[in-house]
This record gives C-alpha cells, sequence and structure tokens, in this order.
C-alpha cells in the first residue's frame, strides 16, 4: 500500500502539520515527520481539508452516458477535491430497486476515485404514484440512506408521510426537491420584476418554501429526518430556521451558484445560467450566506447537472435545467463565503465534509484530519488564481456558468482510501487509481 508523508500543510484551524498516510488512514500528525519509503508531498502554503462530501450529484450513468459516466463524473469529482459523491436517482432506468444501486455503486467502487454512494428514488420511475423498493434498496449491498425523486418534487402528501414513516424505521432520510408543481407549470426563471420585463414565466419562492413548510410538519409528525435540497430562496432560510427551533428533524443544504449568483444572469438568455431551482435575487444570495453562517443550512452541495451542448446551446425555453458543479465547488465557495470573511477553512471543512457525510450516514468523516481517520484528504492552494476554462472540466460536458471567469484557489492533491487520486494538481490516470482501488478492497476484506 501506498505511503504518504505531507509535508508542512496548514490545518482547517491554521495549525501547520506533516502529515504521515499509511494503510489507507492518517497514521500520524506532527512535526519532523519522515518515511524512507513515502511519497513526499510539500504542502508549504498549502492547506488541508478533509475529503470533500457532495450530497447531490448527477451521474447521468445508467442511460445518460452522453452527459456523463460514473467514471468521468468521479474524475471530475476528484479533480473539484471530492472523496465521496451520492449519485441521485433520476437516471434510466430509474435507480428505484435494488438491482440498479447495486450497479451504480460497484461501478463507482472499479472506477475509484471517489466512493459512490446511490441515491434511491422515492417513487417508482419517479412517476409520484407508488413507493420505489426503499427497504431493499436499503438492505442492499448499496445500503442506500438517502432516498429523493430529485428533478422532481414528491408532491403528494401521503405519498411524503409514507415515504418518511419507512426511512425513519433504519435511519434514512428523505432529500426533497421543493417545487409545488402547480406553481411553477413551465417557469422558466425566477418570479418577479425580472421574469416580467422579459416576458418568462416566473418561478415563485412560495414554490419552494410551501413544500418545505408542509414537509417540516410532515417530519414532525411523524418523527422522520427531512433533507431540503438545494434551498435557493430567503424565505425558505427563515422557514427552515423556524422548523429546527421547533425541534423538528430538518437538514438543508444550498448550492455554490446559488451563493453566488443572481437572476441578473437570465438577461443574456445564456441557458448556461438556467438551472432549478432558478437564480434568484442578491437578497436571496445573502440570506443563503447567513443560513450557512448561523448554522441554520447544514450543508454546500453542488447539484452538478451535466447536460450535452443540444440541451444547452438553444433557446432559453427549450434548453435543460442544470450546470456542472463538482471541479468549481471549492473555487466557488472560497469566492463567496471565505474571501468574503462568512466562513473560515474549518467552516467549510464543516459544510463540506463532516454535515453531508453525517447527513448521509457516511462512515469515517466525523474526526477531520486527524490520527487514525481514513485517509481522505484534500490539499489546496488558497493563494492560486485562475481564468476557469474547459481545461478545468473533467466530466463529459461543459454547461458551467463559471466558464472565462476568474476563479481562487485550486485543489494540488487529493487522497483517497490512502492514495492520491490528483497528483500535482492533474488527475492520476485511470488504470492507476483502479489498481489502487482493487488492491485497497483486497486489503480491507483480507
Ligand atoms: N438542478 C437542475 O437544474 N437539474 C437537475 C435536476 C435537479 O436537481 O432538480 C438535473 O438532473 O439536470
Ligand atoms: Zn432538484
Ligand atoms: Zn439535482
Amino acid at each position: 500500500m501506498t505511503r504518504i508523508v505531507i509535508r508542512g500543510a496548514t490545518l482547517p484551524d491554521g495549525r501547520a502539520t506533516d502529515i504521515l498516510v499509511a494503510d489507507g488512514i492518517v497514521a500520524e500528525l506532527g512535526s519532523g515527520l519522515s518515511d524512507a519509503k513515502a511519497r513526499l508531498i510539500d504542502a508549504d502554503g498549502l492547506r488541508v481539508l478533509p475529503g470533500l462530501v457532495d450530497l447531490h450529484t448527477h451521474l447521468r450513468e445508467p442511460g445518460f452516458e452522453h452527459s456523463e459516466t460514473i467514471l468521468t463524473g468521479s474524475r471530475a469529482a476528484a479533480i473539484g477535491g471530492f472523496t465521496a459523491v451520492h449519485a441521485m436517482a433520476n437516471t434510466s432506468p430509474v435507480a428505484d430497486t435494488a438491482g440498479v444501486v447495486e450497479q451504480v455503486r460497484s461501478l463507482g467502487d472499479a472506477a475509484g476515485y471517489v466512493t459512490v454512494r446511490p441515491v434511491g428514488a422515492v417513487t417508482a420511475g419517479l412517476a409520484g404514484e407508488t413507493l420505489a423498493e426503499i427497504g431493499a434498496m436499503a438492505l442492499s449491498r448499496a445500503a442506500v440512506r438517502v432516498f429523493s425523486d430529485d428533478g422532481k418534487c414528491v408532491s403528494d402528501a401521503l405519498l411524503m408521510r409514507r415515504a418518511l414513516e419507512y426511512v425513519k424505521s433504519f435511519g434514512g432520510v428523505v432529500a426533497q426537491h421543493a417545487q409545488e408543481p402547480r406553481l411553477t407549470e413551465g417557469a422558466q426563471l425566477n418570479e418577479g420584476a425580472l421574469s416580467s420585463e422579459l416576458g418568462l414565466a416566473g418561478w415563485p419562492a412560495v414554490a419552494e418554501e410551501a413544500i418545505i413548510a408542509r414537509d417540516a410538519l410532515l417530519a414532525e409528525h411523524v418523527g422522520a429526518r427531512l433533507h431540503i435540497c438545494h434551498l435557493s430562496t430567503a424565505g425558505s432560510v427563515e422557514v427552515v430556521r423556524w422548523a429546527k427551533a421547533r425541534g423538528i428533524q430538518v437538514t438543508a443544504e444550498v448550492t455554490p451558484h446559488h451563493l453566488l449568483l443572481t437572476e441578473e444572469l437570465a438577461r443574456g438568455y445564456d441557458a448556461r445560467f438556467k438551472v432549478n431551482p432558478p437564480l434568484r435575487r442578491q437578497e436571496d444570495v445573502e440570506a443563503l450566506r447567513a443560513g450557512l453562517a448561523d448554522g441554520t443550512i447544514d450543508a454546500i452541495a453542488t447539484d452538478h447537472a451535466p447536460h450535452p451542448p443540444e440541451a444547452k446551446d438553444c433557446e432559453w425555453d427549450v434548453a435543460a435545467f442544470g450546470m456542472v458543479g463538482l471541479e468549481s465547488a471549492l473555487s466557488v465557495v472560497q469566492a463567496a463565503l471565505v474571501d468574503t470573511g462568512v466562513l473560515g477553512w474549518e467552516d467549510v471543512a464543516r459544510v463540506l465534509s463532516a454535515t453531508p457525510a453525517a447527513i448521509g450516514r457516511l462512515e469515517g468523516y466525523d474526526q477531520g484530519v486527524a490520527a487514525g481517520a481514513p485517509a481522505e484528504l484534500t490539499l489546496i492552494d488558497p493563494s492560486a488564481s485562475r481564468v476557469f476554462s474547459t481545461r478545468d472540466l473533467h466530466g463529459r460536458s461543459v454547461n458551467s456558468p463559471y466558464l472565462a471567469t476568474t476563479l481562487p484557489g485550486r485543489v494540488v492533491a487529493t487522497i483517497h482510501r490512502g492514495y492520491e487520486t490528483v497528483r500535482d494538481g492533474e488527475l492520476v490516470e485511470e488504470n492507476e487509481v483502479a489498481q489502487r482501488a482493487t488492491e485497497s478492497r483486497e486489503e480491507h476484506r483480507g
């Protein structure tokens, strides 16, 4: 197994340390560490973070491999500093049975860049009519804990109640895409002065807030865990704050793009900025940042949503909703939150690693960067700056809203299960990573 010495890294809390990685774990922290057999990484000026965990990634396989595959999406994740992702269920076939989630999980294991944890659908075929095989997916080898019809809202209150009752029995969580369907028919962008001016159908904040309020009350009634996907409005932050004060088991995520970008970008009709939920107003951005800072919002999740050029290089009203986000997430978080003084790096470690792992019931991420923890680490250079381009995108799709803009920070190395997936700022080659992944699985079996 690979041994790695990271020399002179800065921990999230600002202390400097060397780190010895051996046998898949963080073996030792301290100064003057050396090991004749180890690979040496000079981390002078670099910040070490616990491996990032994404609660909300669209990997598109099976079924939409021209947009992304489990391998290409895993590579995009690794170069973004992630060591685990939760793969959304809106594939074809839908991830609504044990067979599909086990396939997703094992393709992720074989690729070896990140831990791929499948999200199970709440309803069969995402059709919103009958429950999916929730129990079978939970008991399967994929051990699914997060269930979501993301892309669609579980709008039927009785089905939502039944799903919450079901997941409660094994400590799972329902992750809701909060969008009241009747209030958002044909919606193209945030509802307000801009949607009127552009003459496009608006997506009102109340369509999100009403579902969050309803589901928080259902979660309270059932005594189950509820998670809210991609919170996007100031009102949603207030509703979640109220629900938490009431003791309801609700958690919420926000995307990097909703923390940085606003609806004004829709003016150019460039469909790279078309996303669901839509980009909102500057007031909403401010409220989302404040919600993260005060703990109302628990996690940042990318909602990486790859789409091929034919679905994006077209008129705004027929273009697909969604933007890629894995490769840019940490830079956008630095720009929106760290460089603006809203969060420190310890907070970043919490909202991008420990808390999303806890919500997904993913083990090994509760200790942060500490001796004895699994070797899931990200080394970043916060002083770097780059004009973001397609060369920075490693998935199959290029629908990034950040192309040609300057973003701070850069991932220099990512370590997953004790081996490098990113080295000197470049992805480690596929065969090498797959080989290391196989070795690591064999060691853990033996
Ligand atoms: N976010 C998006 O705009 N699109 C997502 C679906 C979703 O997250 O709701 C997709 O699957 O493309
Ligand atoms: Zn969604
Ligand atoms: Zn999504």
